[in-house]
């Protein structure tokens, strides 16, 4: 079935687009069919594949590791080397220790987002990244964006319902709504 239908855009080096539209117009879907873990009915994406890392609304946190065992778990599963200030970066710096799953949900989303440092991937696909963060957090995770990523020559599509202050063009996903309804299915998903 359809989501959405018509969708075009083509990012370079160094450029975000932010995703925007009501809650199941197929931002998810979009995203996670750009990170090629759901096919698309028709059309094509290049350029993503291995280059891409995508983040869920879900951190991936296994709750009995600490935070640092957290990031050497995925810089040894990507096989890259983890950044000196990546604890800095998200300011989890007194929390290395900590086993992840006592984190709040900020504290946690602040060390899934700090995979995105660690992973070494070109293309981010963010569904949603400052979900639970403070105000402080979303200014550090929006610096981290523009300073580590874009401005190294990365990409990143982000949905997100927030302004996160990157003057980052938006795309309006609301024309391109396929109409769900009229074949019987439903604008929104409780899973
Ligand atoms: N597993 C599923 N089975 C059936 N329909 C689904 C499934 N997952 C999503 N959908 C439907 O696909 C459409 C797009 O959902 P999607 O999660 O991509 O929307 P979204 O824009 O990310 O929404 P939100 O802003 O609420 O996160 C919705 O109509 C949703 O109900």
């Amino acid at each position: 079935m359809p989501v959405l239908t018509g969708v075009s855009f083509r990012l370079s080096q160094g450029q975000g687009l932010v995703l925007r539209g009501a809650n199941g117009i197929g931002k998810t879907t979009l995203l996670r069919t750009i990170a090629g873990l759901q096919p698309q009915l028709s059309g094509q994406i290049a350029g993503a594949g291995e280059r891409a890392g995508y983040a869920s609304h879900a951190d991936g946190i296994k709750p009995a590791l600490t935070v640092a065992e957290t990031l050497r778990f995925w810089a040894d599963l990507y096989r890259t080397e983890l950044p000196g200030d990546v604890f800095e970066l998200f300011d989890l710096e007194n929390l290395r220790e900590r086993p992840a799953g006592t984190l709040s949900a900020g504290q946690g989303r602040r060390l899934g987002l700090a995979r995105l440092a660690v992973i070494g991937r070109e293309v981010l696909l963010l569904d949603e990244p400052t979900v639970s963060l403070d105000v402080f957090s979303v200014k550090r995770f929006a610096g981290f964006l523009r300073d580590r990523h874009l401005a190294r020559g990365g990409i990143a599509v982000i949905a997100t319902h927030i302004d996160l202050g990157l003057d980052l063009p938006v795309l309006d996903l609301t024309p391109h709504r396929a109409a769900l309804e009229a074949q019987g299915g439903s604008d929104e998903a409780f899973l």
